[in-house]
């Protein structure tokens, strides 16, 4: 596990390209990430909670968007199911490289496939539980139904859709506070203004949020009866949908 520290935009650049998931962020993703999303942490223990729960015998899970695996990790930890097949898919090489040494790194009877593919290519089966943690939000807007609908379609019975993001709020002055709050917890953690702000700029064209509204309504544009909020902290959140 890389315990390395996060300095990919503490020097100033003359002009800040668009955030890519490659080599430089894949060596500090555990420590950008928890450092720069509220409950990172919550939210993959409750995967592991939800997995105990919703994976049923001889089915699949898919982790879409895995980067170093730690949602496959959290689930792997308490799926006591028989058969139970983890697909574990990103497009970024360099995340997929590290996240087979995470994942060899600890025994289970899950079998787990790691799959360097697009998201929009993939085939769901027999799913389970399907975790998007922080995932949907980077791909261009009008995949994002047709991606849930695939989801549905490959869902059984009683599986449970998992999909964590950062928001944007209808209301400007709601959005504002829960920007500033997570601008906060990010100097909080240390991140410099600097950081902070070249950061946003790499962000800008290709992480693009939704508001819990649009989610919702699309989990029920794709047929999920059954959707919710169940976790939030300022700006950043997680959903369900139930088949
Ligand atoms: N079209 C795509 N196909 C495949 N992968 C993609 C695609 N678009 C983006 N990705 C991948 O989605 C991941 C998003 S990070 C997920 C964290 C993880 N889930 C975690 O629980 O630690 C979230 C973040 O960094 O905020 C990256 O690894 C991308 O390469
Ligand atoms: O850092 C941010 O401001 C974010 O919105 C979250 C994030 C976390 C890790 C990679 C890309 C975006």
């Amino acid at each position: 596990m890389s315990a390395k520290q996060d300095r990919i935009f503490s020097t100033p650049q003359s002009s800040v390209a668009d955030f890519r998931f490659d080599d430089k962020v894949a060596s500090v993703f555990p420590d950008m990430i928890s450092r720069s999303v509220p409950g990172y942490g919550e939210i993959l223990h409750t995967l592991s909670e939800i997995a105990q729960r919703f994976v049923s015998e001889n089915s699949n899970v898919y982790d879409l968007g895995c980067s170093l695996g730690a949602a496959s990790l959290a689930m792997r930890r308490k799926v006591s199911a028989q058969g139970v097949r983890l697909v574990a898919i990103d497009n970024s090489e360099a995340m997929i490289k590290r996240a087979k040494e995470h994942l060899d790194a600890f025994v289970s009877p899950v079998e787990v496939d790691l799959v360097c593919a697009d998201i929009r290519d993939v085939a769901i089966e027999r799913a389970s539980m399907v975790v998007l943690n922080f995932t949907l939000q980077f791909l261009n807007p009008d995949d994002r139904d047709r991606l849930i609908r695939k989801i549905y379609q490959g869902m059984l019975p009683g599986g449970i859709l998992v999909v964590s993001e950062k928001l944007v709020f209808p209301q400007p002055r709601l959005h504002k506070l829960l920007d500033d709050l997570h601008l906060d917890f990010k100097r909080a953690n240390g991140y410099s203004e600097l950081e902070i702000s070249q950061k946003r700029t790499a962000l800008e064209n290709v992480m693009r949020p939704d508001s819990w509204q649009e989610h919702q309504a699309r989990f029920a544009r794709a047929g999920f009866e059954e959707s919710t909020l169940w976790f939030q902290c300022y700006n950043f959140a997680s959903m369900i949908a139930i088949k």
